[in-house]
């Protein structure tokens, strides 16, 4: 495994580490999340991120990022090694930072997987996706000094820089078929997510229906989740969106590799 700098240095550099994408795990287990929830899938997760939030449940890909760097066939031969499967979750990290996440959704579309990219929509790149899971990051997800996993706020001004990006944002969700997946804290999210999915239904082409904006409990724990589901599900009947459960967490806890 290389040392987290060596992604780090180059996430957003493949060139630097020549071919292949740096990669966290690979898994297979149920979509958990959105409108797919529920089918067998192979997940790719790859690691490096071009934010922080601070309740990253995946921190070993954003703030202390380690994995090994792997060229695609490999990634494919384990992705088919699960029979089964027909469905390809691509994940992070941020999946699109890396120019060769593009290669490997073309294997896997060559190949027939349906694929998901699991995006905080903050980079657009034309790659063969058959949903793109965008969740934007809210305001409530900057690490500002008193909720930093790792140091002092070091990342909260340039998370706030970078969190939205609506040029990038908007050719997703005209590109491509979407769903907008908020991690919500608390009822002070909803004003922000109102006013981003009226922005995002202004900046674009497509049909945003409300079906297709999606609220998630934040938490990463059946017990952090016990203190913020009832509230969410009552949120999403009152905004008229709809509610994801994190059915992973609900079944597996925090267990790695599911
Ligand atoms: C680890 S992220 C990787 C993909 C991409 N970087 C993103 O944020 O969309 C995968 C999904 O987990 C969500 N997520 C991360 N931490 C979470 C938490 N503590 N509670 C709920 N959802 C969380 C993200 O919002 C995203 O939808
Ligand atoms: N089971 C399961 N479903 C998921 N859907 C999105 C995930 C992610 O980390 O992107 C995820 C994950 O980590 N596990
Ligand atoms: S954007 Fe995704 S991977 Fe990056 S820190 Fe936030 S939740 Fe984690
Ligand atoms: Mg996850």
């Amino acid at each position: 495994m290389p040392v987290a700098s060596d992604v780090e240095e180059s996430a957003t550099d493949t060139d630097a580490a020549g071919e292949g994408l740096p990669i966290n795990e690979v898994f297979y287990s149920l979509q958990g999340e959105g409108t797919l929830a529920g089918i067998p899938s192979v997940f790719v997760r790859t690691s490096g991120c071009n934010l922080r939030c601070w309740f990253c449940d995946s921190y070993h890909t954003s703030w202390e990022p380690t994995g090994a760097w792997r060229d695609v066939n490999s990634i494919l031969e384990e992705v088919q090694s699960h029979e089964q499967a027909n469905h390809v979750v691509l994940t992070g990290g941020e999946p699109l930072i890396h120019e060769q996440s593009v290669e490997l959704l073309e294997r896997l579309a060559a190949e027939g997987y349906h694929t998901t990219v699991e995006t905080n929509g903050t980079i657009y790149r034309d790659a063969p996706i058959d949903l793109t899971s965008i969740s934007p990051k809210l305001a409530s997800s900057t690490p500002t000094p008193d909720r930093d996993p790792k140091g002092d706020g070091e990342w909260e001004e340039k998370h706030e820089e970078n969190r939205i990006d609506m040029d990038a944002l908007s050719l997703m969700v005209d590109a491509y078929e979407t769903q907008l997946k908020f991690v919500v804290t608390d009822e002070s999210d909803l004003l922000e997510i109102t006013d981003l999915v009226e922005r995002v239904r202004a900046a674009t082409a497509t049909t945003v229906a409300d079906d297709d904006v999606l609220l998630m409990p934040e938490g990463m724990t059946r017990e952090q989740l016990d203190g913020t589901r009832s509230e969410v599900a009552e949120l999403a009947m009152e905004y008229g969106y709809r509610y994801t459960p994190r059915l992973h967490v609900d079944l597996w806890n925090d267990a790695p590799g599911t």
